[in-house]
């Protein structure tokens, strides 16, 4: 078990890895709460802990330390992307996670670390945790609106983010978000200024 809030845990999960595998190759940041009653967890969890798993892989992984490179996924959210304005502390952190992978994941650093750093951002997926992230939400004009979307918006089946996730996995360019929305192949997103 690895809390993503804790530098130890985090830490430990990495030594724990290293130690059972020989190495690692791979780190996907898909730890995340949804809870606008709780401001502190919201940037911790997604934010902070994005910024920490990522800090500890290129950690363990860069060439520039002695290994071989590898890849960082983050899990951020269509919400860090579009002005969706029903969870202001969470489509917050998950904007950042989309810039913060930008830049730690920009070709200059990409260069020197041999780690391909990539954004993942879906829209609505059929899981707990809409539900859960709907019951804390910021007002209860925020909670009306969002279980209103609920009922009009299709959400994407688990399959589908996992089939995205995959295809995210056979591109090579460094800082690239993909977006995922129902009814639409998955697609890159280019910075808004360049
Ligand atoms: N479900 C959606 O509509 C949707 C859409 C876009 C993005 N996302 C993002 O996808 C990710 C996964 O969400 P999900 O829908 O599978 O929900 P989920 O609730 O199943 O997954 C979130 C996971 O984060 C873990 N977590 C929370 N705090 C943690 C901590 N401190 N340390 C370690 N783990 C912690 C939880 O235990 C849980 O397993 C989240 O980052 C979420 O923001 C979800
Ligand atoms: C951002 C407010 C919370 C919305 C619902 C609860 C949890 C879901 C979190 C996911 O990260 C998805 C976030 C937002 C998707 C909502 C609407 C998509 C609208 C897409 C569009 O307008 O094109």
């Amino acid at each position: 078990m690895c809390d993503v809030t804790s530098d130890e845990s985090f830490k430990g999960a990495f030594t724990e890895c290293k130690k059972n595998f020989g190495g690692i190759d791979i780190l996907i940041n898909n730890a995340g709460v949804g809870d606008e009653k709780n401001l502190q967890a919201v940037i911790n969890v997604n934010l902070l802990g994005t910024i920490r798993g990522t800090s500890l892989a290129l950690e363990h992984m860069s060439k520039d330390k002695g290994h071989e490179g590898g890849r960082v996924i983050n899990v951020a959210s269509i919400a860090g992307l579009k002005d969706i304005p029903f969870g202001p502390y969470y489509s917050t952190s998950k904007a950042g996670i989309v810039h913060y992978t930008r830049v730690i994941g920009h070709p200059f650093h990409f260069n020197y670390t041999g780690v391909l750093v990539q954004c993942f951002c879906p829209s609505l997926v059929k899981t707990p945790f809409i539900h859960v992230t709907a019951s804390r939400s910021y007002n209860p004009q925020c909670e009306a609106a969002i279980k209103s979307l609920f009922g009009k918006m299709p959400l994407l089946e688990v399959e589908e983010a996992t089939d995205a996730l995959f295809t995210l996995l056979e591109d090579n360019k460094p800082g690239n978000v993909m977006v995922l929305e129902n009814g639409k192949a998955p697609y890159f997103v280019a910075p808004s200024v360049s």
